[in-house]
C-alpha cells in the first residue's frame, strides 16, 4: 500500500485559495497512492488563531469541495487534513475529513484535544468526543487523531481497540518541541503495533515555526521514512500484513491486565 504525506508550507503571503489549489494540484500528482494525507489546519494555519472565525466552513464547503474533485481525479482515499469547521449552532471545531477515491465524504473528526492552554483552539473550539476509524477496502483500517492528541496515548488505544491498524495524525506542530513529535510519534507505533503516518506543515505562520519532519513509523517503531523542514512529499510503502506479523510475533496487546481493581488507599 503506498501512502504519500504532503508536507505543505503554510505561511502568510499566500491566501487561503492559492493553497487550496495548490494541495489540489498536488493531491492529483499522487495518482497511484493509495493514501494521501495533507496537514492539520493547513488551509488557514494551525496558530493563525485571528483568522479562524474567518476562514470557517461546513465539511463539504470550499476545502472539501478542491479536495474531493483532486481525490476522485487522482483515484485516491484522501486525508484531507484538518479545517475549521462552523457547525450549525455557530461553535467551531477543528475537523479533519476522509475522502474516497470517488470523492465522497467518507467520515470526519473533531479533535478531541484541544491545544492552547488558556488561549487560542482550547477557548476558541468546541472538543470533539468521538472516535473514528475508517477501513480502507483491501488494505488497512485507519485510526484518527490530529496534532496534540498525539500526547494522549488512551486516545490511540480506544483507537487500536476499535480496529486500527494505521494511526493518521495531520499536525501543525511548531519546531521548538521537535524532539517531542518523533519521540512520541514512534511511541504511539511501538505500544499500540501499528504504523504512524504523522503529516506536518513546513513554514511559519502567525509567527510559530513548524517543524516539517513529517514521519512514517511501522508497528515495531522502524522510521521508514521521515521529511526535512520544508515543504515535501513523502512516499512509503506500507506493508498490511506487518501489523499482523508484528502482534503475533510480539504479543503484548495481548498481554494487557484490564480491569485492575482501583487502589487501595486513593491519592489526594
Ligand atoms: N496544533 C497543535 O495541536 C499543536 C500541538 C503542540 O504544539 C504540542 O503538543 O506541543
Amino acid at each position: 500500500m503506498r501512502a504519500s504525506l504532503l508536507q505543505i508550507a503554510v505561511d502568510p503571503d499566500e491566501t487561503v485559495d492559492s493553497r487550496r489549489r495548490r494541495a489540489a494540484s498536488l493531491v492529483r500528482e499522487q495518482a497511484g497512492s493509495e493514501l494521501v494525507v495533507l496537514p492539520e489546519l493547513w488551509p488557514v494555519g494551525a496558530f493563525a488563531y485571528q483568522q479562524f472565525e474567518q476562514e470557517a466552513e461546513t465539511p463539504t464547503g470550499p476545502t472539501f469541495e478542491a479536495m474531493a474533485e483532486a481525490a476522485k481525479d487522482a483515484g485516491v482515499w484522501l486525508h484531507a487534513g484538518s479545517v475549521v469547521e462552523k457547525a450549525d449552532d455557530g461553535v467551531l471545531y477543528n475537523t479533519a475529513l476522509v475522502i474516497s477515491p470517488t470523492g465522497e465524504l467518507a467520515a470526519v473528526y473533531r479533535k478531541i484535544h484541544r491545544f492552547g492552554f488558556d488561549k487560542g483552539e482550547a477557548v476558541m473550539m468546541g472538543a470533539g468526543e468521538d472516535l473514528v476509524t475508517v477501513p480502507l477496502p483491501g488494505t488497512l483500517t485507519i485510526g484518527l487523531a490530529t496534532c496534540y492528541d498525539l500526547r494522549f496515548p488512551e486516545l490511540f488505544r480506544g483507537l487500536v481497540d476499535a480496529g486500527a491498524q494505521a494511526l493518521v495524525i495531520p499536525a501543525g506542530w511548531p519546531a521548538r518541541r521537535r524532539e517531542h513529535w518523533t519521540l512520541l510519534a514512534r511511541a504511539r507505533a511501538v505500544e499500540n503495533q501499528a504504523y504512524v503516518l504523522a503529516c506536518g506543515t513546513a513554514g511559519t505562520h502567525a509567527g510559530v515555526e513548524q517543524a516539517g519532519h513529517s514521519i512514517v513509523v511501522d508497528p515495531w517503531g522502524e522510521v521508514l521514512a521521515e521529511a526535512g523542514p520544508g515543504e515535501e512529499v513523502l512516499t512509503v510503502d506500507l506493508d498490511p500484513a506487518k501489523v499482523t506479523t508484528t502482534r503475533d510475533v510480539f504479543p503484548a496487546l495481548k498481554d494487557r491486565r484490564l480491569g485492575l481493581p482501583a487502589p487501595a488507599t486513593p491519592r489526594p
